[in-house]
């Protein structure tokens, strides 16, 4: 589909009929990866309803149990990640999944499944409560491992460079689904009266710069050096502080108008707070196919090869040219030791 095709398309296509039309430019496309992303549309809508109706519910608050992070699970969280789990394992299409809410894989026990899904079921744990935006984050490979067996770690430690899809789900003043198969990203929004997610966003571009940066500037003091000195930097430009808390959120709202997000290593998150596989890979996909970057602030997210289920990195992602100030402070705040180390 050529992006001329592709901007004549009646804003309204439902996903469904953009799925299959995108299935149409893979000859030898068979249709699990179509069924996949259905199988995730279906899951986002049903927990779509029950964050609508958290407030109506006794499905708000806290769960009362850790997940593998150390962090107090919601109700929600774990709504999420049973809605997503089953959608994924009666689709029949996924092995294995990874979940920020589960420490051990999930092996779905449909070994004839192509492919491997890591999830963060429900993003932005800390504004359930509050009627602030949260979200869903998804990243698909296929297995490397034989079909038919049970999946392996060699499926699961796949850099984000192999990823076949990824994309998010943003509960906010609407909802939309927002993904990539390699080929430009798009956005669906969630028409509730028809149960159907509608194309409203056709492929996607971020602007290469922005005057808008999110971080959560509570532990600035504990910043790099590097990190601090952005930071001032933006203010003294007067770029717009805008940081939601929801990492699905403040990547929206910069993917859209061009801006930075910014998780750098903390006094409380040394090694970064963000997960590699289930919330850094996903967005760091996304926005490269929308002209964007993401970096640890030396490397490439999705060159970063995976070595834990749940590890961290530290997360810069965004407008181009605001990542790549952020990596050359990086580096020029490295430089200066090295020099005076040769005198
Ligand atoms: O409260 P902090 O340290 O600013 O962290 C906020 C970040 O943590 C997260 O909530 C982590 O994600 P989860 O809610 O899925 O655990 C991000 O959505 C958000 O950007
Ligand atoms: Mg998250
Ligand atoms: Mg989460």
């Amino acid at each position: 589909m050529t992006l001329k095709e592709n901007l004549a398309l009646p804003v309204g296509t439902t996903l469904d009929r953009f799925i299959m039309r995108k299935q149409e430019d893979f000859p030898y496309a068979t249709g699990e990866l179509s069924q996949l992303l259905r199988d995730i549309a279906l899951a986002a809508k049903i927990v779509n309803r029950a964050i609508n109706h958290a407030g109506l519910t006794d499905i708000g608050g806290a769960y009362g149990k850790q997940n593998v992070q150390g962090e107090d699970q919601q109700k929600l969280d774990v709504v999420a990640n049973i809605r997503f789990i089953r959608a994924l394992r009666n689709g029949g299409e996924v092995c294995a999944i990874i979940s920020e809410e589960e420490e051990e894989v999930i092996h779905t026990g449909n070994n004839n499944g192509k492919y491997i899904v890591a999830i963060d079921p429900l993003d932005g744990s800390s504004n359930i409560d509050v009627n602030v935006s949260i979200g869903t984050i998804f990243s698909i490979y296929r297995r490397i491992s034989e079909i038919g067996t049970e999946a392996t770690m060699e499926d699961f430690y796949q850099k984000g460079t192999e990823q076949v899809a990824a994309g998010y789900v943003i509960y906010g003043s609407s909802t939309m689904l927002v993904y990539t198969t390699g080929c430009g990203v798009n956005g669906f929004t969630y028409e509730t009266s028809l149960g159907e997610f509608f194309l409203s966003h056709p492929n996607i571009t971020t602007p290469q710069n922005g005057n808008i940066y999110s971080v959560n500037e509570g532990g600035f003091n504990h910043f790099p050096e590097s990190i601090k000195h952005y930071v001032e930097l933006c203010r003294v430009r007067n770029y717009a502080a805008r940081y939601i808390g929801s990492l699905v959120a403040d990547f929206h709202r910069n993917l859209l108008k061009g801006g930075i997000y910014l998780y750098p290593n903390t006094l409380k998150s040394p090694g970064g707070k963000l997960r590699l596989l289930y919330e850094c890979n996903a967005l760091a996909f996304l926005v490269e196919q929308a002209g964007g970057k993401a970096s640890n602030g030396s490397q490439r997210i999705l060159e970063i090869q995976p070595s834990e289920l749940h590890q961290r990195c530290t997360f810069y992602i965004g407008s181009k040219e605001m990542v790549d100030e952020v990596e050359n402070l990086m580096v020029a705040r490295e430089r200066p030791v090295r020099s005076s180390m040769l005198v």
